[in-house]
């Protein structure tokens, strides 16, 4: 079956299963519709020819016929536009969802570095009514052509040559088609040009950009390159609508010219006595009529083939979640030989060269690991790949001596906890911002609560006004946390999962003060070493060599490659990298750290 009419079938599925009876009853009264020409016309011819011949009761059903035509396409349009705007509001919900759950199903977020994949999601996120609107455009396509068709037979009832009137309909629709592919070409390529001028404007406008904007004054140039993504776009569109002008332009003069000769036809028919007036009367009626059936038949036909490159993106969205979809064994409950991660190699897509260029090591059961290393050196990248959330280009990662590819992706990420170095603000009460970190335990009072005190964030939600429930968010009523206690919060919330394997933490701590990181990270290592039996991996990622200094291994990233391994004290006897960095900290908190020089007093002032 062809892609569209599938698509086609899919929403009238899900017409039917919003609300059924209201599906067939403004489908019926929609096909009901496409009479209303037809019978206008006869009534009128009915009305004049029996009020020539003096025919009464001809001229009474006459106007009623024409009465209830009337009442069809007033009341019946008014009827018909309420149903279709509550199908399609419910359709539109039931789809964007669709469109969302096939997006966030993908177990891998490397789409979301394809800037294609990007713009197409994107168009398929801002279509959902498009798409709800798709079974009453090939509706209302198919119930314009039958009042075409009917109003062709009453011609032809005239004069056979007055059917030359549906032939002469093919230039219009096949000029429309092409200034409707001009149009839909000209909107997906300005799709990323739009996607650009948004994040600028929204950086203008949201409050947290909004202040830096302000302090540094750069607001002015971000609306500036706004403005000029903006009009680059209307430029090409306006382009693509001058093109479509003239393809429609072309078509009607066409269209025109044939409804103008077959008017002169019927005038010549009249004055020989072949037709009657009433015959005049309703070709004059149907041929004006046959202007805007044949216009709205085409309107309908040239949304659909719009939605023939949405049609794509729909297809393209659904096979990709298909293809990515994959099962592959649970993991274990608790890991035995630990991670290994053989050459590991890591490519962004489309970019020029690996950020991972062959990364091994070998992560005993129950390990605090610290990775360190310059900016972009590929710590994050590494942490991602763990987590699986892109899968390797080259090489492997091994847990418990099974490939984490024939691992169920959905399985290792749900043993899979912690905090991302772009953690998200949720603006919803405390609780639900915490609780979601582990779904099934989302109303577990105790557990999100614990979760807080080990993220150090209790005592500032209990100052809050309803504590746990407190509303976070001034944008809806609620508190605004300062960034380091939404990074708490963040942490509180990677904290939820009990026993994962791997526990992530990349830069978890990085708005937080030295001192709070130290203490933090300390009070994670002695749970860790409580923990050490389920054979978890914690991986902390921090620039604060005062930390990393607590973990059993310390991995130093250089260039996308392992340059350094081994425990603080090992790296430092070893005088490398690590060690220089340490020196060059050290010097920087020079009488103000006794940490970095004792280890014993544990205090970073
Ligand atoms: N989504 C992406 N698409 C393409 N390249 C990316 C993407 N994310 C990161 N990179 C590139 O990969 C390299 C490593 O980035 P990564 O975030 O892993 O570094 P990092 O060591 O965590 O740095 P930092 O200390 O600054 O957080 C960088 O050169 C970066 O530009």
């Amino acid at each position: 079956m062809n892609r569209q009419w599938r698509l086609l079938v899919h929403m009238i599925r899900l017409s039917l299963r919003a609300d059924r009876r209201t599906t067939v009853t403004a489908a019926a009264l929609l096909l009901a519709r496409s009479s209303i020409v037809a019978l206008t016309g006869l009534s009128q011819r009915w009305l004049v020819d029996s009020s020539a011949a003096g025919n009464r009761n001809g001229v009474v059903a006459a106007v009623a016929l024409g009465a209830f035509a009337f009442a069809l396409g007033g009341a019946g349009s008014r009827v018909q536009t309420n149903m279709l705007l509550y199908l399609t509001t419910r359709v539109t919900i039931a789809v964007t969802t669709e469109i969302q759950q096939l997006s966030s199903g993908v177990p891998t977020i490397t789409h979301l570095s394809r800037p294609e994949q990007l713009d197409r999601l994107e168009r398929l996120r801002r279509s959902g009514n498009a798409l709800a609107w798709l079974p009453w455009t090939a509706l209302g396509a198919v119930a314009a052509g039958a009042s075409v068709v009917v109003s062709v037979v009453l011609l032809a009832s005239v004069h056979p040559l007055l059917t030359a009137l549906t032939l002469l309909a093919l230039p219009p629709l096949l000029a429309g088609r092409r200034a409707t592919a001009a149009l839909s070409r000209a909107q997906d390529e300005c799709t990323e040009l739009h996607r650009q001028e948004q994040l600028l404007h929204e950086l203008c406008t949201r409050p947290g950009s909004a202040k830096e904007l302000f302090v540094t004054g750069g607001g002015a140039e971000l609306n500036r390159r706004a403005d000029e993504l903006w009009e680059r776009s209307v430029v090409r569109q306006r382009n693509a609508q001058a093109t479509a002008v003239g393809w429609q332009s072309v078509g009607w003069a066409v269209f025109t010219a044939s409804i103008v000769a077959a008017l002169l036809l019927v005038a010549e028919l009249s004055s020989r006595g072949q037709a009657s007036l009433g015959d005049a009367v309703l070709v004059f009626s149907l041929t004006v009529q046959l202007q805007s059936q044949i216009r709205f038949a085409l309107e309908d036909v040239g949304r659909l083939a719009e939605n023939g490159r949405l049609t794509d993106h729909y297809w393209w969205l659904r096979g990709y979640a298909r293809d990515q979809r994959r099962g592959g064994a649970q993991p274990p409950a608790a890991l035995a030989e630990g991670i290994v991660l053989d050459d590991l190699r890591f490519r962004y897509p489309g970019a020029p060269g690996d950020t991972l260029r062959g990364v091994d090591l070998r992560i005993p059961p129950g390990t605090t690991v610290a990775l360190v290393g310059d900016n972009g050196a590929g710590k994050s990248t590494l942490v991602k790949l763990l987590a699986g959330l892109h899968e390797p280009t080259g090489g492997e990662i091994r847990v418990d001596g099974r490939p984490l590819r024939e691992y169920d992706p959905r399985g290792w990420q749900s043993r899979v906890s912690g905090v991302m170095q772009d953690f998200t603000s949720f603006l919803l009460p405390v609780y639900v911002g915490i609780g979601v970190g582990d779904l099934p335990r989302l109303h577990d009072a105790a557990a999100v609560e614990r979760a807080a005190v080990d993220a150090g964030a209790d005592r500032f939600v209990a100052a809050m006004p309803q504590g746990f429930r407190t509303r976070l968010g001034r944008a809806f009523g609620g508190v605004d946390p300062s960034i380091g206690q939404w990074q708490r919060l963040a942490l509180a919330r990677g904290l939820m999962r009990r026993s994962p394997l791997l526990l992530v933490l990349d830069e978890p701590t990085a708005a937080l003060d030295p001192q709070a990181e130290f203490d933090l990270f300390r009070r994670f290592v002695r749970q860790v070493e409580a923990a050490r039996a389920g054979g978890s991996v914690t991986l902390l990622v921090s620039h604060r060599l005062t930390t990393v200094r607590l973990a059993d291994l310390i991995v130093v990233l250089h260039d996308g490659a392992v340059a350094e391994v081994g425990d603080h004290r090992e790296l430092m006897a070893a005088g490398g990298r690590y060690a220089a960095m340490f020196q060059l900290q050290k010097k920087a908190f020079a009488g103000k750290s006794d940490v970095i020089g004792n280890g014993d007093r544990e205090r970073v002032e």
